[in-house]
């Protein structure tokens, strides 16, 4: 039982507030415009990670929070060299007894790819959340601000253990898994197909789900000696298809290529030979959907892919299943273990 004395000093005595690492990028959230009036035209990548924070006193209410600058790029930019370093890096920091959560800003084009990288990857159930923004913050009504405040309280807070890689856009938390950028004219840009987990409101976090797929902890996906990524390109679906992309890709050296097929995962007949030759000389062949809102493509259903020995994405867009493929055949796999993968994270 606590004494009265006891008592009160446990009740004046501050919380420690958790310490968040922000790993900057570039992206939107860094950029900078001519004027206050432009929310579209601007360059990116502009604002280092110290000013960021220093423009933001706020940030002190919620966390201890310090800033590596990792890149400066807009995120159409990235590479496979830059999502390996900056996982590597997460995980690091993840590993220190001295932070809490990790903040990674980045530009919104490829914010969905390295989220779910991110979300695969990184062993740890610390929460590492990704953010962005949709206007520079020298525009009016700017949205990084807010977004990052946000990310830097969902990361510091115990609730958010636990749930994988997080995306805080526009109030709401989404599982980097899911989301992905839906338009890019307006501030509510980010979706994730099966809603987001929560919303942010007035500095804290309000869960309504969690995601049930492996990821972080529980993934089998190991970046730690990996110093490359193997080659995986996208082709897109449409009508008066032709299979000259795909027979390039695969010429290129691409070890799998990411079918972003109309409806749910159709090929069309013009291309279905190639693929069927492609796959017979190795590569990995990936039925997923182009379709806005999120696709759903069903193993033998459209295409017999048992026979043709091809995978399907299931309900991961052609982006997001580029970066699975990547790290399943890093590791070796082969289709059956690839489609095993689709289903499970
Ligand atoms: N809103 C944005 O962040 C887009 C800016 C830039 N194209 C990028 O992705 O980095």
């Amino acid at each position: 039982m606590l004494c009265a004395a006891t008592f009160a000093a446990a009740q004046s005595a501050p919380a420690a507030k958790p310490q968040v690492v922000v790993l900057a990028t570039g992206g939107t959230i860094a950029g900078a415009g001519a004027t206050a009036a432009n929310s579209a035209s601007y360059q990116a990548a502009k604002v280092p990670v110290d000013k960021l924070i220093s423009g933001l006193p706020e940030l002190a209410n919620v966390a201890s929070v310090r800033g590596e600058q990792v890149f400066q790029i807009a995120s159409e930019s990235f590479t496979n060299e830059h999502l390996l370093t900056l996982g590597k890096r997460v995980a690091a920091l993840a590993a220190q007894a001295d932070v809490n959560g990790i903040v990674v800003t980045h530009g919104t084009d490829t914010l969905e790819e390295t989220a779910y990288f991110l979300h695969l990857t990184v062993r740890t159930d610390k929460p590492v959340v990704v953010v962005g923004s949709m206007r520079p913050g020298t525009a009016l009504s700017a949205d990084g601000a807010l977004n990052l405040l946000n990310a830097v309280t969902v990361a510091g807070e115990a609730s958010s253990r636990g749930k994988g890689v997080l995306v805080v856009m526009n109030d709401e938390i989404h599982t980097g898994r899911d989301v992905t950028k839906s338009i890019n004219i307006r501030t509510e840009a980010f979706k994730s197909p099966w809603g987001p987990l929560g919303m942010v409101v007035e500095g804290k976090a309000y869960w309504f789900r969690a995601p049930v797929k492996r990821h972080t902890l529980n993934s089998e996906f190991d970046i730690t000696k990996l110093g490359a990524l193997p080659r995986v390109d996208i082709a897109y679906g449409s009508g008066n298809a032709t299979d000259t992309a795909y027979k390039a890709f695969a010429a290129a050296g691409a070890k799998a290529i990411v079918h972003a097929g109309t409806g749910n995962g159709s090929v069309a007949n013009a291309v279905v030979p190639a693929l069927r030759e492609l796959r017979a000389q190795g590569v990995q062949i990936v039925r997923s959907a182009r379709v806005v809102g999120g696709g759903f493509v069903i193993r033998n259903a459209e295409q017999p892919d048992d026979q043709y020995d091809w995978v399907v994405a299931h309900d991961l867009n052609p982006q997001k299943a580029r970066i699975l493929t990547m790290l399943s055949l890093a590791q070796g796999a082969d289709s059956k273990t690839l489609q095993r993968q689709f289903l499970e994270y």
